[in-house]
């Protein structure tokens, strides 16, 4: 593993939960300077001067900070654009050599041996290769210098560092080959190695024969009725989080919502997958703060130039092993006890298991799984858990961030949907009729989706020899598909770097790898696309809706800068702070439809003493 990873520094998927870090519980020598979060646990901040007064010694700082950075950015493009990072083709006389040893008798087995070394493509063209040194995209969330190389070097080239290179793959086209058309010829390859540990074989990191019963035992579980049963619940859930956010409104603090979204999926994923309640938006100890110790220690093992952990003592002497292992001992103890609770539970029902089987006493895809007589080993079943627990919860999150943050910038696009959802859903918790309906929400999330990709690359490794487009590719090539670089090609999109939602026409198809051609995979493509497509569509769409039915948000005065730091998924450097205020809708004149409103709202299980109701105005 150690060589795999250790010349990664800024090449590797990083989970990042800094918004969550409890302040008190974690020693802060263990992150990179500058991608911290400051916010700790108090997610909604409340100080003397309402948060809005910049202190001028920092302000002073971060202006210098931003001077240094604007000169490495300048100084990064203009070596790319001198042909700093270009290595010069290399000749063909490896294959002449062999040619002409071929002519004079050397058998063709003995001539495969000896020329292993070079490159095995012969007299195909070679891939165009960059090379330098990793502190030069190191200070920055790593897929944006790739970008620029990107523009440089087209839709597939090496980037070198030392001994250690990748593909980087931009073009659609390489992109459906290995994620769709010849998926068998790769693997997860370094995501597999560094998640072992919190994952184990879990249907992520997972390849082969296991990924592909696992894969056909978890995706019925996630059928159309249980998606449907899930939108309530993410209406209850996001309806906590109005009420955390009501407050706010009324006391006039500003908030963190990074953080707050990252505990709202949170909440919504383990009652979806095990059902069980975090309760993260008031609780921090214990279980959450277990799980967030877990997923730091993923991203800090990311990062990590030497790979101590593996020293068989390390984990025994070292405070922090000592505390991720403790970790994840009570994860795996809670896990252990539910799958426990759950098979007691399908023991006691009178089961009729069919393709939408479902308890409604508790959806959860563990019962689904449980329920299903899935023959697998209780292992097995907790790194499935655990993956989806991860899988679904820092994408949504970060959907949900970047989504406010484009919107606060889009006043004209937030009174668009503030529209749709005050027509579609009035003031009743959404069901699954209205997902078809709030289709400007949807294109919302689309266009977010595309220019904040979670995560913004996919990782792969070859493991069989193959061909990218023209260029002959050996097993053992670690690749990253960068989808930031597909989703923001000048090739593909007019205004690549613009938030329009209307790029999307509301009466056309949902947009996906299939009908885009793959210069758009919001949940990946082929066989390992996301399980969770149609869930997080939903889930997104719901939080969006009933949150800016009730509020306006605003970047709070005086808040840091939005930057983007690497992790799985893109998590801003300082948090996402922002002013919420209650929304005045304007009156309704009373009017038929109206009450063919009020109505659909009864219909769905909404009285008008639903704490919902008249809540908007
Ligand atoms: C907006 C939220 C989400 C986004 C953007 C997202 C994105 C993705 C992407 C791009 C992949 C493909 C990874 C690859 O090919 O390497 C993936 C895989 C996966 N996702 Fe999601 N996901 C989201 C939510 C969810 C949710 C809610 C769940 C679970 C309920 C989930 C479970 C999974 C699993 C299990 C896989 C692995 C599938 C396999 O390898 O067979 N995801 N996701």
């Amino acid at each position: 593993m150690a060589a795999n990873i250790s010349l990664l520094p800024s090449f590797q998927t990083k989970i990042h939960t800094n918004r969550l870090r409890p302040t008190t519980s974690f020693s802060s020598d263990s992150y990179p300077v500058g991608q911290r979060g400051t916010s700790g646990l108090s997610v909604i901040t409340c100080s003397s001067s309402n948060g809005r007064e910049p202190d001028s010694m920092n302000s002073e700082v971060k202006k210098v900070e931003k001077i240094l950075e604007q000169k490495r950015r300048a100084e990064l493009s203009a070596r790319i654009a001198a042909g700093d990072f270009t290595v010069k083709q290399s000749g063909r006389f490896p294959s002449q050599l062999s040619n002409g040893l071929s002519k004079l008798g050397v058998p063709k087995e003995i001539l495969e041996v000896l020329f292993s070394w070079v490159d095995g493509s012969g007299d195909y063209p070679k891939i165009p290769e960059a090379t330098g040194s990793v502190k030069a995209v190191q200070s920055e969330a790593f897929f944006i210098p790739l970008y620029e190389l990107f523009l440089t070097y087209g839709g597939i080239f090496r980037l070198t560092f030392g001994p250690k290179s990748f593909l980087i793959v931009s073009d659609p086209s390489i992109a459906k080959h290995i994620l769709r058309d010849n998926s068998k010829a790769y693997s997860k390859g370094i995501l597999a190695e560094i998640l072992e540990f919190v994952m184990g074989k879990g249907l992520i990191p997972a390849d082969g024969e296991i990924w592909r019963v696992r894969r056909r035992a978890i995706v019925p579980a996630l059928h159309l009725k249980y998606v449907a049963a899930m939108i309530n619940l993410f209406g209850q859930a996001t309806d906590r989080l109005c009420q955390k956010l009501d407050a706010a409104a009324s006391d006039g603090e500003d908030v963190e919502m990074e953080s707050l979204f990252s505990r709202l999926t949170l909440d919504i994923i383990g009652k979806a997958v095990f059902n069980y309640d975090f309760d993260s938006l008031t609780n921090d100890a214990g279980i959450v703060e277990a799980v967030y110790t877990v997923l730091r220690e993923a991203e800090d093992r990311s990062i990590a130039p030497i790979p101590i952990w593996e020293i068989p003592i390390w984990k025994d002497i070292s405070p922090k092993q000592k505390k991720v292992s403790a970790a994840l001992k009570l994860i795996n103890d809670t896990l252990d006890n539910l799958i426990a609770i759950c098979k007691r539970m399908v023991d006691e029902e009178e089961l009729q298991f069919h393709e939408e089987y479902m308890n409604e006493k508790d959806p959860s895809i563990l019962h689904f799984l449980l329920a299903s007589g899935d023959d697998v080993s209780s292992k097995q079943l907790r790194d499935d858990l655990m993956t989806m627990l991860i899988a679904g919860h820092e994408t949504s999150a970060a959907v949900l961030t970047w989504t406010f943050y484009l919107l606060s910038k889009e006043p004209r696009v937030v009174s668009k949907l503030q529209e749709e959802v005050d027509s579609v859903l009035g003031d009743r918790y959404p069901t699954i009729d209205d997902m078809k309906k709030l289709k400007y929400a949807t294109r919302v999330i689309n266009e977010s989706l595309r220019l904040y990709p979670q995560p913004p690359v996919l990782i792969r490794r070859s493991i069989e020899n193959d061909m990218l487009g023209q260029y002959p590719i050996k097993r053992g090539e670690d690749i990253f598909i960068s989808v930031w670089n597909l989703h923001r090609s000048p090739n593909h999109w007019e205004n690549a770097d613009k938030f329009i939602p209307e790029r999307w026409p509301l009466d056309g198809p949902n947009p996906n790898e299939t009908n885009q051609s793959f210069s758009y995979l919001p949940f990946g493509g082929g066989p390992r696309k996301c399980v969770g497509d149609m869930f997080a569509s939903y889930e997104t769409v719901v939080a969006l809706a009933m949150l800016v039915r009730r509020f306006n948000f605003q970047m709070a005065v005086g808040a840091p800068e939005v930057k983007m730091t690497t992790g799985a998924t893109i998590h801003t450097t300082e948090g996402l702070k922002m002013t919420v205020t209650r929304r005045v809708k304007p009156p309704i004149v009373p009017t038929l439809e109206t009450s063919a409103l009020s109505m659909d709202s009864s219909a769905a299980g909404v009285t008008e003493n639903d704490p919902l109701v008249g809540q908007t105005g």
